[in-house]
C-alpha cells in the first residue's frame, strides 16, 4: 500500500501562496491520478531514503548534500537512489554518493548565469525545470522562491529526495506541463524555459505562455536549441532528430529574437550560443544507456545520427513590458 501523504505534503506545503492559489483544479486532477503509471514504484524508492542528519548543503556546481551515515544507512541510500535512475540532470552528491547525472548542468548554469539581473528577493518559475538542480543553484542566487514545473513524474520525486534532506519549502518541482498551468499569471520576476521550446509543436503560443507567467517589467530566460542561420530560417527536422521523435521547430538565434519580438518582449538579447559536447551530454552509472555521442554521425560529428545539423544551444534573455498588452498583434 502506498502513502501518498508525503508527496500530497510536498506539493501542499510549498509556499508559493502568491500563485498555488489558482491551481486548486490542476490539484483536483492530480489527487485523482495519484495511482497512474510509474509513481507508486517511486515513492516506494523514496520512502526507503533513510532518516539523516543533514549538516550542510552545499548548491553549487556538485549540489552536495553533507552529513554522516552508517555504512547500513549508505547502503540504504544507495538503494533508494538507484531505484530512482536515470539521473538526467545534476550532478548530485548525497552523503557522499557522487550521482554523476547524463547531464553536467553546472556547464550550462554557468553559462547562463552569467547573463541574467540578479535573482535576489526574487519569485521564479522554471519551466521543463527536470528534478530541480537548476532551481538550487538560483536559490543560491538568492531567488527567494522557485517553483519547477515538469510533467515528469521521475522528476518530481527526485526533487522530493534531495529537499527530503534540505527541507527547504520554498523550492518545489510541481508536476505541470506550462500550457496546463492558470494562464496568465502574472507571477513571476523570472521565467526560466530552458530545453523545452523545441519540444513544443507551436513554439509561439509557448513564448505566449512563458509571457502571460511574467509580471509587467519581468525577465524571460530562454534556451533552446537552435541551427546556424539567418533572421527568418528555421528547421522543423523531419522524422527523428538526435533520436527524439519529439523534436519541432529549431529556428535560428536570430529568428528566435524576431519570435520573441512577436510575442510583444523588449530588451531582447542573444548572449550565448554552444554546441553541445559529449562531455555536457553522456551516458554514466547514473544513466545508463545511450547519450549523445550515439546520437551523433560517428564519421561527421557536425550532423545528427538522421543527418541533421548536430545540436546548437542558444541563450536569450528578453523582458515583458511593463506597460504594453499585445498591441501590436492579433493572437486570434
Ligand atoms: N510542456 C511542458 N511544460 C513543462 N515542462 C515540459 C513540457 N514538455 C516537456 N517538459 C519537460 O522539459 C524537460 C526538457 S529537458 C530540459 C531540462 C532542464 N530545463 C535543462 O535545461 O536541463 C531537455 C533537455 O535535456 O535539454 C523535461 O524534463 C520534460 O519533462
Amino acid at each position: 500500500m502506498i502513502d501518498y501523504q508525503p508527496f500530497i505534503q510536498h506539493i501542499t506545503n510549498t509556499r508559493l501562496d502568491h500563485w498555488v492559489a489558482p491551481l486548486s483544479q490542476q490539484l483536483d486532477e492530480l489527487w485523482a491520478n495519484l495511482n497512474d503509471g510509474n509513481l507508486p514504484r517511486m515513492l516506494k524508492h523514496w520512502q526507503s531514503l533513510p532518516e539523516l542528519a543533514l549538516h550542510e548543503a552545499v548548491l553549487a556546481d556538485i549540489v552536495q548534500l553533507k552529513g554522516d551515515t552508517s555504512r547500513e544507512q549508505h547502503e540504504q541510500l544507495h538503494a533508494a537512489l538507484k531505484g530512482l535512475m536515470p539521473w538526467r540532470k545534476g550532478p548530485f552528491d548525497f552523503f557522499g554518493i557522487d550521482i554523476d547525472s547524463e547531464w553536467r548542468c553546472d556547464l550550462k548554469w554557468n553559462r547562463v548565469s552569467q547573463h541574467i539581473s540578479s535573482l535576489v528577493g526574487r519569485h521564479v518559475l522554471d519551466v521543463g525545470s527536470g528534478n530541480g538542480y537548476y532551481g538550487w543553484r538560483m536559490k543560491a542566487a538568492g531567488a527567494a522562491t522557485v517553483a519547477g514545473i515538469d510533467p515528469s513524474w521521475l522528476s518530481v520525486v527526485q526533487h522530493m529526495a534531495v529537499n527530503k534532506y534540505i527541507q527547504d519549502a520554498s523550492h518545489t518541482v510541481l508536476p505541470f506541463t506550462l500550457e496546463g498551468m492558470t494562464q496568465n499569471l502574472e507571477a513571476f520576476d523570472t521565467v526560466f524555459s530552458m530545453g523545452v521550446l523545441y519540444h513544443r509543436r507551436s513554439p509561439l503560443d509557448h513564448l505566449f505562455e512563458l509571457r502571460g507567467a511574467l509580471r509587467p517589467g519581468g525577465e524571460l530566460v530562454l534556451e533552446t536549441i537552435v541551427i546556424d542561420g539567418e533572421e527568418g530560417e528555421s528547421l522543423v527536422p523531419i522524422g527523428r532528430y538526435a533520436r527524439m521523435n519529439n523534436v519541432w521547430f529549431l529556428p535560428s538565434a536570430p529568428t528566435l529574437a524576431q519570435w520573441l519580438d512577436k510575442m510583444g518582449f523588449v530588451d531582447i538579447r542573444i548572449v550565448d550560443q554552444s554546441e553541445t559536447t559529449t562531455q555536457e551530454q553522456r551516458h554514466s552509472q547514473w544513466k545508463p544507456g545511450t547519450s549523445l555521442a550515439d546520437y551523433l554521425d560517428p564519421n561527421d560529428p557536425t550532423r545528427t545520427i538522421e543527418g541533421h545539423p548536430a545540436p546548437i544551444r542558444a541563450t536569450l534573455i528578453a523582458t515583458k513590458p511593463e506597460n504594453q498588452r499585445l498591441k501590436r498583434y492579433s493572437l486570434d
